[in-house]
């Protein structure tokens, strides 16, 4: 079998770890195919400006489709709410820790005013704006360790980043500070992987196998919320769902570009009713949008 990953440090070892899962199942060789996006090949423009969807992910579904690779791996908050209808995200595997990081060599609270503070995320700026109008935002992009190495030789003086990357790539060291998720809260999806295949894939029961129950609620509902909303990462828009003893508990927040709080929503719900939550805090956020 093949598997289509991009070719970065992090979509590597992230497409090794399913590998490593899928190969207690399936017993077939698996061979890694490395596939160019855009998102790749767009190295100088904020992320959000780019006006296409799926900039991480298209050219990997391309691949699925034409049956060049059986399967792909992508981080689920790269992929957009509505994929290919002959696709389907065959499986979430349980979910790294969806908390934003600060990677900074002084903490949160100690960087000083004019601090530069590099992101290519509309979310992370928004959520910089609202607690420290101070700062000054630059763009960054560019994979995690160019990132991190950025800001260690001073480039700039920290960036906001998911800590399951970190973990992925065994970077923890970096992580200055977690914020907790209702101070800076991640993006749908954020901390886990989706595996991508044909809905006519003749291993898709056995790929399904690797869905954690639990991580699959939790991201259904964040990614129901997006798609409620009919946003992608346009907007500056947090979700979070966590999943404890057969419940649902979701928060979103949507702030505006400049960063104030346009609209919260705090709900819970069965976990077998992933969808409806994220529908119901779509449609309480909706006319603030
Ligand atoms: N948009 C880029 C991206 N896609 C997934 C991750 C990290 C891993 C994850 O969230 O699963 C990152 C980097 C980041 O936001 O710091």
């Amino acid at each position: 079998m093949k598997v289509g990953t991009r070719g970065s440090r992090l979509a590597l070892k992230q497409t090794e770890d399913i590998i490593a899962k899928l190969s207690r199942i399936i017993p077939d060789r698996i061979e890694k195919v490395i596939v160019k996006t855009s998102g790749d090949k767009i190295k100088d423009s904020q992320l959000y400006k780019i006006d296409r969807k799926g900039i991480f992910t298209k050219e990997l579904d391309n691949a699925v489709l034409e049956e060049r690779v059986d399967f792909a791996v992508h981080s689920l908050k790269d992929v957009p709410t509505e994929i290919d209808e002959d696709l389907t995200i065959a499986a979430v595997p349980e979910r790294e820790p969806p908390h934003e990081v600060l990677v900074s060599r002084l903490d949160w609270d100690e960087l000083p005013a004019n601090s530069r503070i590099g992101t290519s995320s509309l979310r992370r700026e928004a959520f910089c704006k609202h607690y420290k109008k101070e700062f000054k935002l630059e763009p960054l992009r560019g994979n995690i360790d160019t990132r991190i190495r950025k800001v260690m030789e001073g480039e700039i003086d920290a960036t906001i980043m998911a800590e399951a990357g970190l973990k992925r790539l065994g970077l923890e060291e970096n992580i200055k500070r977690r914020f907790p998720l209702k101070y800076i809260t991640p993006a749908a999806g954020q901390g886990a992987l989706a595996v991508i295949t044909r809905k006519d894939n003749p291993k898709l029961d056995l790929i399904k196998k690797l869905n954690h129950y639990r991580s699959l609620q939790e991201v259904k509902a964040e990614k129901s919320v997006l798609k409620g909303l009919g946003v992608g990462c346009q907007w500056p828009l947090g979700v979070i769902a966590q999943a404890r003893n057969k419940k649902l508990y979701l928060y979103a927040i949507l702030l505006s570009r400049e960063g104030d709080i346009l609209s919260q929503v705090t709900l819970e719900g069965p976990i077998n009713k992933a969808q409806e939550l994220g529908e119901r805090a779509a449609n309480e956020m909706e006319d603030y949008l």
